[in-house]
């Protein structure tokens, strides 16, 4: 079935002009370098030698139809899986042997296709969680209750209010995470990740699930992040927001680099459009 999304996509393509697949040059300036990850679950091949870097400030597109490797890519960046053969770089640094955690607290941030708060928190417990990597006080500064803990517990608050002020959702800070609707609560999980405070923020599919004024306000939120200098990578299957926003789209489809380029050049991209239609 072709979906509203493909649909999309494909009136808003202007005509064939066929792009290649750039290969990868790695600069000392890029904050992600992807080189050549390959990952295989059984007999099915999910990443291909995969190679491609990101620039700092840049939101970059991660698209493709169902199946094409989007979300092992970003379990891979993110340290939950290990690539069988390639490597990821962040800011020049091999994360092979970087455990999840570890490139939480050095810059890398995501949130997930469905949601994953804490339902039974508030919205502000929910941020705070996220906001422990860079928090000192631990269990027993915690349990101790010292002035300076208390002071940092102070502020930490004070800057969960901020995001949840950021991203639109200071009403619903004391408000169990898993009452509201879901356009809240995937903002929320906007605002938990950037509470751990990333210059790489992975989002993954954060329009889904969202009507279209929710849409339109995620649009504007990302936007927002950017200014705030956070570089973001986005796999959406809404394909005027992931091209309305996106200033390169990097193309998967079976595991495979199709395309990369500007949003018009992708667009354009024969390859790409088959890819799509294809799928009937
Ligand atoms: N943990 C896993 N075990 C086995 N196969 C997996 C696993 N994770 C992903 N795959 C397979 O790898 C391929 C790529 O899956 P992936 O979820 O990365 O695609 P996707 O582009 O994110 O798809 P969608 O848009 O539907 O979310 C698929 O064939 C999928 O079935």
């Amino acid at each position: 079935m072709v979906t509203d999304s493909v649909k999309a996509f494909s009136k808003q393509s202007l005509g064939s002009c066929d792009i290649e697949c750039p290969k990868d040059i790695t600069r000392s300036h890029d904050i992600l370098n992807v080189r050549n990850l390959t990952k295989m679950f059984g007999g099915v091949t999910a990443q291909d030698d995969i190679s491609f870097s990101i620039e700092p400030g840049i939101v970059c597109g991660l698209i493709g139809p169902n199946g094409a490797g989007k979300t092992t890519l970003f379990n891979m960046i993110t340290g939950i899986y290990r690539p069988d053969s390639g490597q990821v770089l962040f800011n020049g640094r091999p994360t092979r042997k970087m455990a999840v955690h570890q490139l939480v607290r050095a810059g890398i941030a995501r949130t997930f296709q469905h949601v994953e708060l804490f339902g039974s928190m508030t919205l502000l417990e929910n941020v705070l969680v996220g906001m422990h990597v860079r928090t000192k006080s631990g269990f027993w500064g915690a349990v101790t209750r010292m002035p300076w803990v208390m002071r940092e517990e102070r502020r930490a608050r004070e800057k969960a209010m901020d995001l949840l002020e950021f991203t639109g959702l200071t009403q619903y800070a004391h408000r169990p995470a898993g009452d509201l609707p879901v356009g809240r609560q995937k903002m929320a999980e906007i605002a938990r990740a950037l509470a751990s405070e990333p210059k790489l923020l992975l989002l993954d599919e954060p329009a889904a699930g969202l009507n279209p004024v929710e849409t339109e306000a995620l649009g504007k939120l990302i936007q927002r992040v950017k200014e705030r200098a956070v570089t973001m990578m986005l796999v959406e299957h809404d394909m005027s927001l992931a091209m309305g926003i996106s200033d390169k789209v990097i193309v998967l489809d079976r595991g495979k680099k199709l395309a990369e380029g500007s949003p018009r050049e992708v667009q354009n991209n024969q390859a790409v459009m088959e890819a799509y239609l294809g799928r009937g």
